[in-house]
This record gives C-alpha cells, sequence and structure tokens, in this order.
C-alpha cells in the first residue's frame, strides 16, 4: 500500500496576477490537492481572497481544494465557500466557540470538514471532536505569512494528535508553514500525512521535482 503523504501546494506564495498559471504549475507538479489560504487582516495580519477566487480556481481544476480559514467569525463564511466548491473547510478552533456545531454544517454540506490550531493551542484542546473531524491541520508556523521557518515544537503535537486519532477513522493529518526539504522527513516522521508547501513549490524550478522530494521524504 503507498503510504506516502498527500501535497497541497499554497497558493499564497503565487503570482496572484497569474493565478491560472499557478494552478496549472500545482496540476502539472502532479501534487494532490490545492490549498488556499483564506486570510481576513483580523484573525492573522494578512489579507489575501475570499470566495470569488476560490469559485474561479474550481473552473480552472478537477483537483481537490483544500480551503484553509484564518478568519474571525468562519461561520459567517463557510456558506459562500461551499457554494463557491471547496471539497474541504478548515476553519480555526481559535476563532469559534461552537466548533462542533460549524462541523456538522460543513459536513451536512457533503464538504469534509477540518480544524486548525496555532502553535499556542494543544492537541488536547480537540479530544472532544475526534468521530467527528476528516482533517486537522496544525500551524508549525504563526499563520498569516508564507516562506517563515518552521517551529519544531509543533511536531510534538502533531504526534500527540496522531496518537490521539489511533482507533478513530483515518483523517488527513496536515502541516502547514515551513515545509521544504529540510524538514519534511521530520514533519512525515511526526505522523503528518499532508504537506503543504508554499515557498518551497512555487520557488522550486521544477515543481514536480519537488513534489515527488516531499511525497518520498521517508524513502529516502
Ligand atoms: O498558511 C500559511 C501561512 O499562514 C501558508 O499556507 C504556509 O505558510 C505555507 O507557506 P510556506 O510553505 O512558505 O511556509
Amino acid at each position: 500500500m503507498n503510504n506516502q503523504p498527500l501535497v497541497a501546494p499554497s497558493v499564497l506564495s503565487a503570482d496572484f496576477g497569474d493565478i491560472a498559471a499557478a494552478i496549472d504549475r500545482i496540476e502539472a507538479s502532479q501534487a494532490d490537492m490545492v490549498h488556499l489560504d483564506v486570510m481576513d487582516g483580523h484573525f492573522v495580519p494578512n489579507i489575501t481572497f475570499g470566495p470569488k477566487m476560490v469559485a474561479d480556481i474550481r473552473k480552472r481544476t478537477k483537483l481537490p481544494l483544500d480551503v484553509h480559514l484564518m478568519v474571525d467569525n468562519p461561520e459567517s463564511h463557510v456558506d459562500a465557500f461551499i457554494d463557491a466548491g471547496a471539497d474541504y473547510i478548515t476553519f480555526h478552533l481559535e476563532a469559534v466557540t461552537h466548533a462542533h456545531r460549524l462541523i456538522q454544517r460543513i459536513r451536512d454540506a457533503k464538504v469534509k470538514a477540518g480544524i486548525s490550531l496555532v502553535p499556542s493551542t494543544p492537541a488536547s484542546a480537540i479530544s472532544e471532536l475526534l468521530e467527528d473531524l476528516d482533517l486537522v491541520l496544525v500551524m508549525t508556523v504563526n499563520p498569516g505569512f508564507g516562506g517563515q521557518k518552521l517551529i519544531p515544537g509543533c511536531l510534538r503535537k502533531v504526534t500527540q494528535i496522531k496518537t490521539m486519532f489511533e482507533g478513530a477513522s483515518p483523517i488527513l493529518l496536515s502541516v502547514d508553514g515551513g515545509i521544504n526539504r529540510d524538514t519534511v522527513r521530520a514533519a512525515v516522521s511526526a505522523g503528518a500525512n499532508l504537506l503543504v508547501s508554499g515557498s518551497a513549490f512555487f520557488r522550486a524550478e521544477d515543481p514536480a521535482e519537488e513534489v515527488r522530494f516531499l511525497k518520498a521524504a521517508l524513502s529516502s
């Protein structure tokens, strides 16, 4: 069985003036998903794009769209991203009071639901949600900007979450921030099976080779 991790390039590091070329680059690289970072300038200090961008990208690719909402009040926005064609919607536990209710809303719409944790939130914060999640995204940098260095301590949390989910349905355990050739082995060894890659992917001369390298982290 192929137990290589999946790779989701993050368009945060793409040229927003030529987003079609970025999506074509992701498709040609044999990556598994497109990671879309939605930032509101409140939950994180940066601002990116909204549901129209996701809908436009939806028309360009059949790859799964992994939408990561780094926004306050995600409950006010999920319907627009469901309508835009998201396959996964991940919101931040730190941004909501009723996480379980929002997960149910997303899943009732036949969209996969994910929770993300910033570096300072412990793994135990999701212990009551184990049966309800399709994806957990561990931020391995403080969210808001691409090109930061991975915070090594965040990988302990990946292992703790992997352990918590043993015996429950398999989930995607995603790491986001600072994933590159130097850090990928530690991230996959810790238990990550979905690698978000922004700057490393978009800076690579050969994006297909970059994806192959990330996927082969434990076999090289
Ligand atoms: O969510 C993000 C930042 O908040 C990005 O997806 C993440 O930082 C990926 O970029 P890089 O690989 O350059 O670190």
